[in-house]
């Protein structure tokens, strides 16, 4: 019987299973099987998925997330904001800024301490890719996508495409209580132009400050939070000229707020916090 420790962290309710890889071992084979284990909310922890807080030669630490349907993405908004915790709280790292590797590049955190406890973290989230080469997703790739018409389901749709190293298509709405989520969401998901498949985010502009937000995201599907899709919405909203270059904004995600800003820079910087739920052994099932 292997069994490993973990810790259940969350990033405004976006909650995955994390593994200390500098203490632990689990075999890289069995990495999707455990994700869908480990997230099953019958037979497992119950998750948004899995993520590995592994040993790097780039960085501090490193960060590897797995979807609840067992495929690995490329970057975790909510998840970087936790492994930063995690990593302070456990003195992998010693500073209160540090890299953390990712598997689209490194990223720069930054915890805020209150009695020796992380509470919000400040990730620089690098530059946004808006290539449609970069996305990656169907069509001319040295081209953007910003309020392109797409079809889906047999209607047109005004859709922005992003990538902070993985994949996001925004859709504005008047309502976001309306917003089609899980209808569309999973259509979208799987819609053959987008090679890698996409995280499909609903946004409504309350002001040049402030967006509503929901997500359906690949792999995982209706999330409390996303922390890259946050960062491709203030990008997009940007883009279709609702909000300011270089100025903060709210975002109103289903799991509570996050403040994000694309700095005139060029890079991307979200703030929030990372809690943690739980800790325990996980005995898996052969
Ligand atoms: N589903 C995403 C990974 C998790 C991203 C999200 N939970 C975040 O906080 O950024 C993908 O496959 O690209």
């Amino acid at each position: 019987m292997t069994s490993f420790k973990f810790t259940k962290m969350h990033g405004l309710g976006n909650n995955y299973i994390y593994v200390n890889l500098f203490e632990e071992q689990l075999e890289e084979a069995k990495l999707p099987e455990i994700a869908k284990q480990v997230a099953n909310v019958y037979t497992g922890i119950g998750s948004d998925g899995l993520i590995l807080i592994c040993p790097s030669d780039k960085a501090e630490v490193k960060m590897r997330i797995f979807n609840s349907d067992g495929s690995e993405g490329k970057n975790c908004g909510n998840g970087l904001r936790c492994v930063a915790k995690y990593a302070v709280e456990h003195k992998l790292v010693l500073d209160t800024e540090f890299k953390i590797e990712t598997l689209s590049g490194l990223v720069e955190a930054k915890v805020q301490l209150e009695n020796d406890q992380v509470k919000l973290v400040t990730v620089d989230m690098g530059e946004p890719r808006l290539l449609k080469s970069q996305i990656p997703m169907a069509g001319d790739g040295n081209e953007k996508t910003i309020n392109e018409k797409m079809e889906f389901d047999g209607q047109i749709y005004e859709v922005t495409t992003v990538s902070m190293g993985n994949p996001h298509v925004i859709f504005y709405v008047d309502d976001i209580n309306q917003a089609p989520v899980t209808t569309l969401g999973p259509i979208v998901e799987k819609d053959e132009r987008f090679q890698e498949g996409v995280n499909v985010e609903f946004v409504q502009v309350v002001s040049e400050k402030e967006l509503h937000f929901r997500v359906w995201e690949r792999g995982s599907g209706v999330t409390q939070a996303c922390g890259t899709g946050a960062c491709a919405a203030v990008v997009s909203s940007v883009l279709n000229n609702y909000t300011n270059h270089g100025e903060e904004t709210t975002v109103h995600l289903a799991g509570g707020d996050l403040q994000i800003k694309w700095t005139k820079a060029g890079t991307v910087l979200m703030t929030g916090p990372a809690e943690v739920i739980c800790e325990g052994t996980y005995y898996l099932s052969e």
